[in-house]
């Protein structure tokens, strides 16, 4: 299931955008009214020889003018807002896409890369709907128009006009391309500057920490040297692209001017018509122009609308309409979990817990502790085999039940940059004598000591405290939600043994079934079963007592691996 069929188009963007285009029409309306109204003028002024025949048409040319530009404003002022608005509705579609995404694809994004695409490319197909499209749509009436007022002046001019137009238009066409071309090689380089800048900023520790910085610079000069070029390039094909403008708006009026004067002397034309001619025939090439440029932008949008895609269309996680009620068991059934673009981490596992158990999982680095857990509270899903939850495959609980019941932590778990409470409670409400009590039970007492206590901010990903205190924060966050199942992978190894040990005492007296993953031998003998993983297999499972006993592979790993 894709995340990314979402409608940029709402109803009052449809409206918006159609209301755009209506006064465009209008803009193009009176546009073509100034065009017969001036060559009637200027005939009915040489006929009369009389000045004041021509000011009532001066002072309506005056008001189609005024009409005009009024039509113009506001269809620049509705595309604004149409604009804002659905940038508005495409980043909040982004980002419950992304919280909405599967785990895995989630994991594959590059912020960046997000970002660039979200605000660039994501811009550029707003723009479409909110002022290309209805400029195509407006100029083409207005070319139409004007097409049918020039030929009632005159034929022949409207004629050489057309044949002039692919002068006008082709010269144009190729160096369009080249700017459409040169475009995505600059956006492409700029994404690989916005992407490095985003990875510098939070890997800046590491940097100094290796003394790495010369090597960053270094390679940062690259992409930024790459960027500077691309760049370059397109304002070069800009600028030469649009100097044959001013040239090809010098000579073709000339030529038309020229074969106008040709027509009055052979009387087939009004001077009229002729000056008529003159004065709107730029506007007509640059409708065409615009006609032409508004086709090459839509025909373009297909790769902005797939860049776009790639981001947007993330498979979606999927749970199902069971609600999960009190936690009783849970049973894995020749599972086998295998990452895409990797071998199978996991093999055929049958483990069972039950309510009220303390299970702790061992095994060497590296060997899928991490990924076992994640499919208790389905961040991940097997490949093979299935997990029953009280009997019921764990798909068919609805994905917001199962994740309030089983409660995973993890020690990377990130605090966002706001208060110490908005952490715990993900702006959720939460009784206050309550939040006190958790942050009691997670041994938290430095909270009262920070300069405004539980409404300290705590930097980004939490930097202004220790790894011990944001650990606590995270595991408060989890406990405050009451989970009937509570998963902690290494969750509290950046907190002091002794500490640790009392939290561990009161997460135990309340919380009714416990699942660790820890590299503390005290914090692995609370647990009543031990489950050992050896080359993704339960190779083992007992009391800390049967293992050392019966286990070669546990007791290697109490020696060299967990700490005592
Ligand atoms: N998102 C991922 N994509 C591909 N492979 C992954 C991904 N996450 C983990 N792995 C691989 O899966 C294997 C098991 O990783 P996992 O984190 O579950 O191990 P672990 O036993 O928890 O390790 P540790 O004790 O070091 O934390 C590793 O070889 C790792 O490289």
């Amino acid at each position: 299931m894709k995340t990314g069929k979402f409608r940029l188009l709402r109803k009052n963007h449809i409206a918006l955008a159609v209301l755009t285009t209506a006064s465009l029409v209008a803009s193009g309306f009176f546009y073509s009214r100034r065009v017969t109204l001036l060559q009637s003028a200027v005939d009915r002024a040489i006929h009369s020889k009389e000045l004041s025949s021509f000011l009532g048409d001066i002072l309506l040319f005056l008001v189609f003018l005024l009409l005009t530009i009024i039509f113009d404003f506001l269809a620049s002022f509705m595309s604004a807002v149409n604009n804002v608005g659905m940038f508005k509705n495409l980043v909040r579609s982004q980002i419950r896409l992304m919280l909405d995404a599967d785990m895995l694809e989630l994991k594959k994004q590059n912020t960046g890369e997000i970002i660039t695409r979200m605000f660039d490319d994501g811009w550029y197909i707003i723009s479409l709907y909110s002022s290309t499209i209805p400029d195509l749509v407006a100029t083409s009436f207005k070319v139409g128009l004007l097409v049918f007022v020039f030929y009632q002046l005159s034929p022949r001019i409207l004629l050489i006009a057309l044949l002039l137009s692919p002068l006008y238009s082709f010269p144009l066409s190729s160096p369009r391309r080249r700017i459409m071309e040169h475009q995505e090689k600059e956006r492409s380089s700029f994404e690989k500057c916005v992407k490095f800048i985003n990875e510098t900023l939070s890997g800046a520790a590491v940097i100094k920490a290796f003394e790495s910085k010369r090597f960053f610079y270094k390679e940062f000069g690259k992409l930024t040297n790459l960027w500077l070029n691309t760049s370059n390039t397109l304002f070069n094909v800009v600028a030469k692209t649009e100097s044959l403008y001013p040239f090809l708006n010098g000579l073709l009026p000339i030529l038309v001017v020229a074969l106008s004067s040709f027509l009055i002397a052979k009387k087939e034309i009004t001077i009229g018509s002729a000056i008529s001619f003159f004065y709107f025939i730029s506007g007509f090439y640059s409708s065409i122009s615009n006609v032409y440029s508004s086709v090459l932008d839509i025909m373009r949008s297909r790769t902005y609308k797939e860049r776009i895609s790639e981001v947007m269309e993330l498979s979606a996680e999927k749970g199902g309409g069971k609600e999960l009620g009190d936690f009783k068991q849970m049973s894995l059934q020749n599972v086998s979990f295998g990452y895409p673009d990797g071998g199978e981490i996991l093999t055929d596992l049958n483990i069972k817990i039950d309510a009220g158990d303390r299970v702790a999982i061992v095994a060497s680095s590296g060997e899928g502790k991490s990924t076992l857990v994640s499919l208790f509270n389905r961040f991940l899903t097997p490949t093979k085999g299935q997990i029953l939850i009280n009997d019921i495959p764990i798909e068919q609980y609805s994905l917001s039940s199962l994740r309030k019941k089983i409660i995973l932590v993890r020690s990377n778990d990130i605090l966002f940059d706001t208060t110490i409470k908005n952490n715990i409670t993900l702006f959720e409400d939460f009784p206050e004598d309550e939040l006190e009590r958790i942050l009691r039970m997670c041994e938290c007492d430095f909270v009262e000591k920070l300069e405004n206590g539980i409404h300290t901010v705590v930097g980004e990903r939490g930097t202004k405290l220790s790894d011990g205190q944001r650990q606590r924060i995270v595991l408060a966050r989890a406990l405050i939600r009451k989970p009937q199942v509570l998963i902690l992978d290494e969750a509290t190894s950046g907190v002091d043994s002794e500490t640790e040990e009392k939290i561990f005492e009161k997460i135990l007296k309340e919380i009714n079934t416990v699942i660790i993953i820890s590299h503390r031998l005290s914090t692995i003998r609370k647990a009543k079963k031990i489950i050992v993983l050896n080359n993704g297999r339960v190779e083992a499972e007992g009391t800390h007592e049967e293992l050392m006993e019966k286990s070669p592979l546990y007791r290697e790993i109490v020696r060299s691996q967990l700490e005592v």
